[in-house]
């Protein structure tokens, strides 16, 4: 029954034979071209992370290892596996392993914690984890055995270092050692992974993409972005994130045969060390750190010097930030406006700096399907602002299992309600304006205001609460929790634990706690969930004014 995903709303055959007619889905798996470039250049550096340096051989050769162990511990292709690990090699080689044999990753953020692992095992009906155990502070062994309590069904558990009552994870690959595996077990058109989703309502859903498609994006990015052989990528981000994923992050360089140096923390100290070391000439930001990165490089940009091309997204970029990237790094800009469901735009390396300051980029493909429209779902007039709705080779038409969301979230001729609010500029490049949807994006993490509202309603002094986004100098947007307590007030500390004991990533705590004895002062009892967020934020930038 687990054994084969849920049947996916896909691309319709008219479409996909259109994408394949014009060359951008060719039909090759991530098991293929790892073994294709293992072939092509052995010896070539792929990855270096901690004390580990890796060729591509190597690489190749231990995702093999792993494959084959997994395959005798009785995992089977099209079963999920939770992967919950941080910017170390093993990440790669572990969903290489997966990719390998047709087995599929979900991808869950190191700063996720047992609820969030929790829900994504029940929702991918994952039959396995394999994380690590530990990071940053963080035992996440406590966590494993709690997600097989809760989760039966997550029978087999795999740890990068001290496994105690788990299994190690360089165990299984000694299992596999000298054993054959098929080089590509999956189809292109199969779901390679499943990534995950913002969470803009309620809980984060699951994303399928399919070799093909993902591909496409990986190619496409790694050209945009001025990628080759000689490129060395720094993973800064967490690389379970989309971003530093493929836009073109760690698998665009690979696929061109490039060197990805991994670090465990995005803090400028660490990564100019690792920028000057090896050679560094590619990255990619969120906002805040770009911040950081400028601060620190005004006293120390000689350690910068191989570095070439930042890429900023996952929130927007302030002109006046893009401004000083060129004079104060001595690197091009590229804008990155993406979203794990597919759809992404950059600004190209030789734009104006008009562009590149101003706007949030361009479509990847020629067949990326934009419309910008107003409530009734009309095309605005070109130039206004509008929600954006999107089509095309790499964005997906369902998600995982998810009837409801995508009854919201798709149009019925299949586009992808984004929930920006966009315009488009005359040259077609797209400018952020703002949401339709009630997430905090907190230095690039969405959060979703109703998945914490859930929670902080569990509690037991809690009558009402309502999370809002506040704006933030430094994290663009941090979140307010308004709470309506019943008759005893708890102290937002205990709030802010609460969140924390449920099991919660730290970055969904929220920021500010304000108590409230109403909502809304008149008799507006309809008023909705949205727009009673936008008068609670209106009305904390009122008092923080006077
Ligand atoms: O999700 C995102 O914010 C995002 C940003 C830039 C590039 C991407 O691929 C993304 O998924």
């Amino acid at each position: 029954m687990s054994n084969n995903i849920i049947p996916q709303q896909t691309w319709p055959a008219e479409f996909a034979q259109r994408y394949r007619e014009k060359g951008y889905w060719q039909g090759e798996t991530f098991g293929q071209w790892l073994h294709d470039r293992a072939q092509q250049h052995p010896d070539r550096e792929a990855i270096v992370g901690g004390e580990q340096r890796w060729s591509y051989h190597q690489l190749n050769q231990y995702a093999n290892e792993l494959a084959a162990g997994l395959l005798q511990h009785g995992l089977e292709k099209g079963q999920r596996v939770l992967v919950h690990l941080p910017n170390i090699p093993e990440f790669i080689s572990v969903i290489f392993a997966l990719f390998r044999i047709g087995l599929i990753p979900v991808y869950v953020l190191p700063a996720h914690r047992i609820a969030e692992a929790e829900h994504f095992a029940n929702d991918a009906q994952a039959v396995a984890y394999i994380g690590v155990d530990q990071h940053a502070g963080f035992n996440y062994l406590p966590l494993a055995r709690e997600l097989q309590k809760r989760c039966p069904h997550v029978e087999k558990i795999y740890i990068v270092g001290q496994s105690e009552e788990f299994t190690a994870l360089h165990s299984v690959q000694a299992k596999g050692q000298g054993k054959a595996v098929p080089i590509n077990a999956a189809q292109a058109s199969d779901v390679a992974f499943l990534q995950i989703s913002g969470g803009s309502t309620g809980l984060s859903k699951l994303i399928p993409r399919t070799h093909d498609d993902y591909i496409y994006t990986l190619r496409e990015s790694a050209k945009i972005a001025g990628l080759d052989a000689r490129s060395v990528y720094l993973g800064a981000l967490p690389i379970a994130h989309n971003f530093p994923m493929s836009s073109p992050g760690f698998l665009g360089t690979l696929y061109v045969g490039g060197k990805v140096v991994l670090s465990t923390v995005p803090s400028p100290e660490q990564c100019f060390t690792l920028i000057e070391r090896e050679g560094v000439t590619d990255t990619s930001l969120v906002p805040p750190l770009l911040l950081l990165w400028l601060e620190a490089a005004s006293h120390n940009k000689a350690q910068l010097h191989s570095l070439k091309v930042i890429q900023v997204g996952g929130a927007k970029l302030a002109a006046e930030v893009a401004k000083r990237v060129r004079p104060v790094l001595g690197v091009t800009l590229q804008q990155v406006f993406g979203m794990a469901e597919g759809l992404i735009n950059y600004t190209r390396l030789d734009d104006s700096d008009d562009l590149i300051v101003h706007t949030q980029g361009r479509p990847i493909s020629p067949d990326d399907e934009i419309l910008i429209v107003d409530d009734q779902g009309r095309a605005v007039p070109e130039g206004e602002p509008g929600y954006l709705l999107t089509r095309g080779p790499y964005t997906i038409r369902a998600y995982h299992n998810n009837p409801s969301a995508n009854a919201r979230s798709f149009t019925n001729d299949g586009f992808y309600r984004t929930g920006d609010i966009v315009r488009r500029t005359a040259e077609g490049y797209l400018v952020v304006q703002g949401r339709a949807n009630d997430h905090i994006n907190r230095a690039g993490e969405k959060i979703s205001a109703e998945e914490i509202e859930d929670h902080l309603l569990a509690h037991p002094q809690v009558f009402d609460a309502a999370v809002v986004s506040i704006p933030d100098e430094f994290l663009g947007e941090r979140s307010c929790a308004f709470i309506i307590p019943k008759a005893e007030k708890p102290r937002p500390v205990e709030i802010k634990r609460w969140i924390r004991e449920r099991g919660l990533a730290d970055f969904k705590v929220p920021d500010q706690v304000v108590f409230v004895d109403q909502f809304v002062e008149t008799a507006a009892l309809k008023i909705s969930r949205k727009e009673l967020r936008a008068q609670l934020r209106a009305q904390l930038q009122n008092n923080s004014e006077h």
